[in-house]
């Protein structure tokens, strides 16, 4: 499990780490990871050009010292000082007797672009609000540069809780993170500016509970269903899909197609696309009665397609089974009744949904996902897996919330939800808790669309298809 951890956490650490450390020793610690990376990535120290951008804190300090070691070695070093009178002093004072040197800011534009290897010590973990203007100039010159931008702790201008960006940020090739991930390390839009992420073990001692964890292979493959001997369908689960109309067929069958590869030993369809589904996937079991009368299954999706069906929802959210509720769904669904379910809820909005579920805009969703999965969960009383290109599982009882790490871009395309609606639903079928069916689900989805992918376009129906050998990648894992 990779897990990140809030400023507040992480500077209570520091300080209970700091007090049985010599002065200085955990930066020691931080500078000596960052400068080991930056090495790394020059392949070449000696003779190369590094511009350090430093700040006034200790995020700055960091960057000085890695410079140091990095000017010990052959480098040529150059700082440029943001705000000159309150600079980390020893850590200048290491820089300069390692043979480094100090630009004016007017120079700082030629250097950068000029340089082999730029180092953001502009703001860490201390910074709030975005990047201040003297700085925003610099970040601008980082990214018109051939240089690799290495990021020191996070990129500056990303708030590191939330992964928000507020105006510029600098957009690292890699960053350089010490002790543990930071959330916005994790969550997109600040993610996307992270690059690669690199953690420097510097002997944090953290709390057991993280504010976000992302499901590694491992972890999926432990949680991912199994027939024992003594399994037969119904033992297995069985799921009902509630989807589809006369007008969108295919979300049926798509939801029916992920249903199929996630474990449940039977699906069960219940609406107007029968035909349809039938002729894709005979197994099905098909029913034109209404949910409350088409026989038992173990868990309900309800919502892709079915356009302004409020009376499927209706009945689906009255069943004592786990229910995960998508697309139309999420629309029709009555709030109260959804709070009062005491079965597990798994609501599935991508952002503009989420958005009008709780009356703001999209882009403000999108800013911050963190935020708006949580108050989600908390107004439904369910769990929320807000879709993305950083998928969120968030409980309504807190704890970490899951960060989907296997997302790619080429599942933006019509369908892919559907197919993911049917695989959590499956999942949860199968006896997952909604937190695990939805980031179990998120995961398998999104390495499906990775390997049918494959760095080419592809339809929804390909994703569902290519669910198996996701599952055997993971499973493998466990060999
Ligand atoms: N505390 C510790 O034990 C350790 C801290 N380390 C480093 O220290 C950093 C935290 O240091 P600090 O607490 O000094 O804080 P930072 O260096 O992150 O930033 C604080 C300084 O930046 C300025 N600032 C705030 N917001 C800004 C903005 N939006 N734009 C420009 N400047 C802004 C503030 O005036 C303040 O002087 C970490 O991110 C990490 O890099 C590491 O050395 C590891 C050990
Ligand atoms: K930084």
């Amino acid at each position: 499990m990779r897990t990140a951890y809030s400023v507040e956490t992480v500077r209570a650490a520091e300080r209970e780490l700091m007090a049985r450390l010599a002065e200085g020793a955990l930066m020691q610690r931080a500078a000596a990871g960052l400068a080991a990376a930056c090495a790394d990535l020059l392949g070449r120290v000696y003779g190369s050009r590094v511009v350090l951008l430093v700040g006034s804190g200790d995020n700055g300090g960091d960057a000085l010292y890695a410079g140091a070691r990095l000017a010990r070695r052959g480098a040529g070093v150059t700082a440029v000082l943001l705000a000159p009178e309150r600079t980390h002093g020893a850590g200048l004072a290491a820089l300069r007797g390692a043979g480094g040197t100090v630009a004016g800011s007017g120079a700082a534009e030629e250097l950068i672009l000029r340089a082999d290897l730029v180092v953001d010590g502009i703001v860490g973990i201390g910074g709030k609000g975005g990047l201040r203007p003297e700085a925003v100039p610099l970040a601008g010159y980082a990214a018109d540069s051939r240089a690799a931008v290495v990021a020191v702790d996070l990129p500056s201008g990303i708030e590191a809780d939330t992964g928000e960006v507020l105006g510029t940020a600098v957009r690292a090739d890699l960053t350089v993170t010490f002790g543990t991930h930071k959330p916005g390390l994790l969550i997109d839009p600040g993610r996307e500016y992270a690059g690669s992420v690199r953690l420097v073990d510097i002997g944090l001692e953290l709390p057991e509970e993280a504010e976000l964890e992302a499901l590694q292979h491992a972890d999926v493959a432990v949680r991912l269903p199994v027939p024992g001997a003594e399994s037969d369908k119904y033992r297995r689960g069985v799921v009902g899909i509630a989807a589809g109309s006369a007008r969108y067929p295919g979300a049926a069958v798509l939801a029916v197609s992920g249903a199929l590869r996630g474990g449940a030993g039977a699906v069960r369809y219940v609406g107007p696309a029968a035909d349809a589904v039938i002729s894709r996937f005979p197994e099905t079991l098909v029913s034109d009665q209404g949910p409350a009368r088409a026989g038992r299954v173990q868990a309900w999706v309800v919502g892709p397609g079915v356009g302004d069906d409020a009376s499927a929802v209706a009945q689906v959210l009255e069943a004592d089974v786990s229910v995960l509720v998508d697309a139309d769904g999420l629309r029709l669904a009555d709030r109260s009744a959804v709070r009062a379910r005491t079965a597990p809820t798994l609501m599935t909005p991508h952002a503009g949904e989420a958005a009008a579920l709780l009356g703001v805009s999209r882009e403000s969703v999108e800013a911050a996902r963190l935020a708006s999965a949580r108050e989600l969960a908390l107004r439904y009383g369910a769990t929320v897996l807000l879709k993305g290109s950083t998928t969120l599982v968030a409980d309504p009882q807190g704890g970490a919330v899951r960060v989907n790490p296997t997302g790619t871009a080429w599942l933006a395309t019509a369908g892919s939800g559907d197919v993911l609606s049917g695989l959590a639903g499956s999942l949860l079928a199968a006896g997952l808790s909604a937190l695990d069916a939805g980031s179990v689900g998120a995961y398998l989805h999104g390495l499906a669309g990775r390997l049918a992918a494959d760095g080419a376009p592809l339809g929804a129906h390909d994703v569902a298809a290519a669910i198996p050998e996701a599952w055997r990648d993971i499973r493998d894992a466990l060999r």
